[in-house]
């Protein structure tokens, strides 16, 4: 059995005024595993991460990092980035926040650059960037801190394929560590490939969770893809 790295039990959570955006939104990420949160547009996916992360001030129910120390990285789906900053200073500044290693800086910072084919533009400012090479910033961020647990908002969108190839590697590789991914996206043929496990939210409410077994059994669509069992449920 992995380990469980997170756990989250929210009871309730929402914005000013709203503490119900979602309900009972109960699962656990686990060392080495790859959680998807699916789910229609308005959901609940983000609100699920924000309140993982602190940001919701009405959250009733407990999130738990079971392991002390344990940290993990946030990769948005819109960069949030320092204008003033260059690709090589933003990855500075984090392991400098982080305890990243100098050497290991030099090293796995390159590596990164080069992995993502973004050595050239090393020095340059993001304003310059497009959101391609934006979103790459921010995986490059994360894969350096090496954190573990990766929360990753939509990272498909932006990426070409050879991006998205070279990030599912990466992941992989994190994965192989013991790292473990919760994952929000609407690019499903890709989730059923790539995840362990799913968590459909509808309605701010989780309509099913399990492996793609648990989710075919729920949707009566014993040899359905994760797509038809989607449109089925929700
Ligand atoms: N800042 C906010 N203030 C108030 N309500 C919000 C805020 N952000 C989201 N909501 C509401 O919370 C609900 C869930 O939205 P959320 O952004 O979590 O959905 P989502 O599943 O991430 O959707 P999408 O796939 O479109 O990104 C929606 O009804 C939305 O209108």
């Amino acid at each position: 059995m992995a380990d469980t790295l997170l756990e989250v039990n929210i009871e309730e959570a929402g914005y000013d005024g709203n503490h119900s955006t979602i309900e009972q939104v109960e699962f656990a990420v686990k060392s080495g595993q790859l959680t998807g949160l699916i789910g229609p547009n308005g959901a609940g996916k983000s609100t699920t991460i924000k309140a993982i992360m602190g940001l919701l001030t009405e959250v009733k129910g407990t999130i738990s990092f079971t392991k002390a120390g344990n940290h993990y990285a946030y990769i948005p789906e819109q960069p949030v980035y320092y204008e003033t900053l260059t690709l090589w200073e933003h990855l500075s500044l984090a392991s400098a926040v982080y305890g990243v290693d100098e050497t290991v800086l030099e090293r796995e910072g390159n590596a990164l650059l080069e992995r993502f084919r973004m050595t050239e533009v090393k020095h340059h400012l993001p304003d310059g960037f497009s959101k391609g090479m934006r979103q790459k910033m921010m995986l490059m961020i994360g894969f350096l801190i090496r954190p573990d647990i990766y929360i990753v908002d939509e990272p498909f969108v932006g990426l070409d394929p050879r991006a998205t190839r070279d990030f599912l590697a990466l992941l992989e590789e994190e994965r192989r560590r013991g790292a473990g991914v919760l994952m929000c996206t609407h690019v499903l043929d890709t989730a059923e490939r790539i995840c362990d496990d799913f968590v459909l939210l509808s309605n701010g409410r989780i309509v099913v969770s399990g492996e793609l077994g648990d989710i075919r059994r729920a949707a009566s669509l014993p040899e359905g893809t994760l797509f038809d069992c989607f449109n089925a449920l929700t």
